[in-house]
């Protein structure tokens, strides 16, 4: 079976995904004039990591949940203009409990103040410097210890997973000191302000007012339940094969899988992808986490909207949030877990992880008998082939130029996701702002070919020896590495002996006039 694109004229474009990358890439690419796009992706619904959940009546996000970095960021004009609704978050109202079941807040807080806070201040003044300075790369660990921080104790570690993990899907250690800079996106978009969804639509309501905009009800050229399984260059042109035996020819491609769908070669490439793009994809980290819902008769937890656990083990059940501040009598307490957790909890099945979860309930709440939800929610990313985790993070060692080949197209395959963008990756606002980056280019090379997007060269294809004098001189080495071997400089016995004899008759010459008065 073989489908084209649509019957208009023009290039053809196939978007691969309809999530935020997806969608933002087909509306802007309908915005320059073109149509004649098809929009394929796996699932039955428009919206990939963006995804509501009901549980007892109530819309919570089983995905993205927040909108990071507010204030001018486009993402947050975008949820305005479809009067999205959502409160700002406040990271202040907390409570922490031991595994005694004994309040700690205050260890909590002076441990912080006094500690963590100066050592993370410390941690982001060096980040930037040694930016300045193009330094090489550090773990946020290691500044994090010549701050002065080092964890030793339950709480300790619960400051640490609040801050750090709670944001990365990472400990410190795993993360870029150098290009992790937590504050840019928020530097970016003049704000301080996180934002957490709560909109009965759910929050992939503004991916549905995008379409709105511009793909009417039932358009063919959103096909969803497209499982795409081989993507193939052909005679300059582009072959799209779908598991269910469909293909679809383009002249361009815009694949929106996640990361960790890259990761797993879920999708395959003829001819393979090159070298440089599948280190680009294999050495960035896709983040794994996961927001566990649980709906109770009658709420027992206190009134704060975050609860931490200050637990012996680390990353074990550490924060809870109160959705029933935000969703007023829903009743419903929420646990977020990450990294290897997920990979754990991904393989039991739902009765082992709500009989852990009420384990640690009652723990933390000192023994007491904690009743069995009446509802329940348990998305998991991570073992779905259509995403493989939830977000992207920058890890130590993973260098700028690497970067650039992540964002690169591979000939007229585009790439576009939450790890297209430098200050912003793993955000949704990240997808948006590199789909809107992947559109540009492709209008610019189909105006004129000369501005297509240049093909990438990693810094390490070009590195050799720069000095032309030099027998191993590599004319288009842009950087020197340091392997220039020189020619010696040979000299005849005869001359030799010509120069030795003329070297000793000056000298005599010197010595006779200086000895005589
Ligand atoms: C639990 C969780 C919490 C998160 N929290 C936040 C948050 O609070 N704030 C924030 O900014 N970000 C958050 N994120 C990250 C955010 O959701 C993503 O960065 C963003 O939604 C990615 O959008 P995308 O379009 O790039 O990719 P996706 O949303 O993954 O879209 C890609 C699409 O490709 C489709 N697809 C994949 N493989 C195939 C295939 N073989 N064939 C056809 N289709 C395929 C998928 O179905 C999907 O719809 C979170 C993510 C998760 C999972």
């Amino acid at each position: 079976q073989k489908d084209t694109a649509t019957q208009t004229q023009g290039p053809t474009v196939l978007i691969l995904g309809a999530g935020m990358a997806g969608i933002t890439a087909a509306k802007a690419l309908h915005d320059k004039g073109y149509n004649n796009f098809i929009i394929l992706d796996g699932s039955n619904r428009v919206g990939g990591r963006i995804k509501e959940v009901t549980i007892g009546g109530f819309t919570v996000e089983g995905g993205a949940a927040w909108i990071h970095a507010g204030g001018t960021n486009p993402l947050h004009m975008i949820a305005n203009r479809f009067n999205l609704s959502y409160v700002t978050s406040n990271y202040e109202d907390y409570i922490v409990l031991d595994s005694k079941g004994q309040v700690v807040t205050n260890e909590f807080d002076k441990r912080h103040d006094n500690s963590f806070d100066p050592a993370f201040k410390f941690y982001k003044n060096y980040s930037k410097e040694a930016r300045n300075k193009q330094k090489p790369d550090f773990t946020m660990r290691s500044a994090l210890l010549m701050g002065g921080w080092n964890p030793r104790s339950a709480v300790d570690d619960v400051i640490e997973f609040f801050n750090i993990d709670n944001s990365y899907s990472y400990g410190p250690e795993a993360i870029s000191g150098l290009h992790a800079y937590p504050d840019e996106p928020y530097e970016e978009f003049n704000t301080t302000d996180d934002l957490t969804v709560k909109d009965s639509r759910g929050y992939s309501h503004i991916l549905r007012g995008l379409c709105s905009e511009f793909l009417p009800d039932g358009d063919k050229r959103l096909r969803l339940n497209e499982v795409v399984t081989h993507i193939e260059q052909i005679d300059g042109g582009i072959v799209v094969h779908t598991k269910d035996n469909v293909t679809y020819s383009a002249d361009y491609v815009i694949v929106t899988f996640s990361l960790g769908v890259l990761q797993h070669d879920d999708v395959r490439f003829s001819p393979p992808l090159p070298f440089w793009k599948r280190e680009a994809i294999n050495q960035f980290q896709q983040a794994l986490l996961m927001h566990i819902y649980l709906q109770f008769a009658e709420k027992f937890w206190d009134d704060h909207e975050f609860l931490l656990y200050a637990s012996e083990r680390r990353n074990y059940y550490n924060i809870w949030q109160n959705v029933d501040k935000t969703l007023s009598g829903s009743k419903i307490f929420q646990v977020s877990v990450v990294g290897d957790e997920v990979r754990r909890l991904e393989r039991l099945n739902d009765t082992e992880i709500i009989h852990e979860l009420l384990s640690v309930l009652m723990v933390m709440y000192g023994g007491r008998r904690i009743p069995q939800p009446v509802a329940y929610a348990i998305p998991r990313w991570y073992s779905d082939p259509l995403f493989r985790g939830a977000f992207s993070n920058w890890p130590p060692g993973y260098t700028l130029d690497t970067f650039n080949g992540l964002q690169a197209p591979v000939d007229k395959i585009y790439f576009a996701g939450d790890y297209g963008d430098r200050h912003n990756y793993g955000y949704v606002h990240g997808s948006y702002l590199s789909a809107l980056r992947v559109a540009e280019d492709i209008d610019m090379c189909i105006r004129n070919p000369s501005f297509c997007v240049e093909p990438f060269r990693p810094k390490y294809d070009v590195r050799g020896c720069t000095y032309q004098v030099a027998k191993n001189y590599n004319a288009k080495a842009k950087e020197d590495d340091g392997s220039c071997t020189f020619v010696k400089c040979q000299i005849s016995a005869s001359v030799s002996i010509y120069y030795e004899t003329y070297l000793f008759i000056i000298s005599a010459v010197f010595i006779i006039l200086s000895i005589i008065p």
